[in-house]
């Protein structure tokens, strides 16, 4: 079963006027993993699509999606799956790519129909592209670690890089996922913005009952979601995008839009912010 969610993009002048609510229908990703189902939300921020794709022992396939308006839905885009369940495997293109939990799987544009089985909880990620790179399934042996912050900040955490341009070749996507270390809490601080690139997180490995308070909003404008795990945030290219969470997380960060500079940010200092 596939059901698809669109959500149209937001001026900053009207998330600055949102209740609580309506912040949470325009930003806050959730129940996208359900057992049988894929569940996607296609969004007007350079055309990313996320979601979940949960085969629960069985077989689910994506194959044509209408709001793409094309036949298949990766005929004119790439995808990026992570793994955030126990092992599955993706069959696309003739391949079958067995994931264990934290494996990540770049689909090139043209390569058909994507099929997902076994017991993986699988995230879904997908930009349009312009070329077809290689397909590529990339464990975290393989990805580029970045070690940010100190615990004298709460802020202590290793960035893995995946679709990255020091591992590998993509159109649009950058994907990687951020572990924060014991005792540190915060993800993302100092907070930046990118115009050039919308951003969606996904927080995953939290207990049930925690939270992360994820921070959104133009620097001098901040808003906040209280975010579940397994549960995300579309970051508009003109909101910042940092949390503080509640007990252990990661969370999945993925973009789409100008430029593949993971390093192109406008930082903001905690100072500057309202
Ligand atoms: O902890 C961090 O800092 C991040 O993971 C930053 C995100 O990857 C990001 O916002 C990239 O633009
Ligand atoms: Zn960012």
């Amino acid at each position: 079963m596939l059901s698809v969610e669109t959500r149209h993009a937001v001026h900053p002048a009207q998330a600055k006027v949102m209740d609580t609510a309506e912040l949470r229908a325009h930003f806050l990703a959730r129940d996208m993993f359900r057992d049988g189902e894929i569940r996607l939300i296609y969004t007007h921020y350079d055309r990313f699509v996320m979601g979940g794709a949960v085969p629960a022992g069985g077989s689910l396939t994506l194959e044509t999606v209408a709001e793409t308006g094309t036949e298949r839905f990766l005929d004119r885009r790439e995808m990026g799956i992570v793994n955030i369940g126990d092992t599955g495997s993706v069959r696309c293109d003739g391949e079958c790519y067995e994931m264990a939990r934290g494996d990540v799987l770049y689909l090139g544009k043209g390569s058909g129909a994507v099929s997902f089985e076994g017991e993986g909880r699988f995230y879904i990620t997908s930009a349009p592209a312009h070329a077809a790179f290689p397909s590529r399934l990339i464990t975290p042996a393989d990805c580029k670690e970045v070690r940010l912050g100190e615990p004298a900040s709460s802020n202590q955490r290793v960035i893995k890089q995946f679709i990255h341009p020091q591992v590998m070749e993509s159109c649009q996507l950058v994907l990687g996922y951020t572990s924060l270390a014991e005792g540190s809490v915060w993800n993302t601080m100092p907070s930046h913005v990118h115009d050039r690139r919308m951003e969606a997180y996904l927080y995953w490995g939290m207990e049930e009952e925690a939270r992360v308070l994820h921070l959104m909003g133009e620097p001098q404008e901040t808003r906040h979601l209280f975010v579940a795990n397994e549960e995300g945030a579309i970051s508009p290219p003109w909101s910042i995008h940092s949390g503080a969470g509640i007990g252990r997380y990661s969370f999945i960060w993925a973009m789409a839009g100008d430029n593949i500079d993971f390093t192109d940010m406008d930082f903001v200092k905690p100072g500057e912010m309202r």
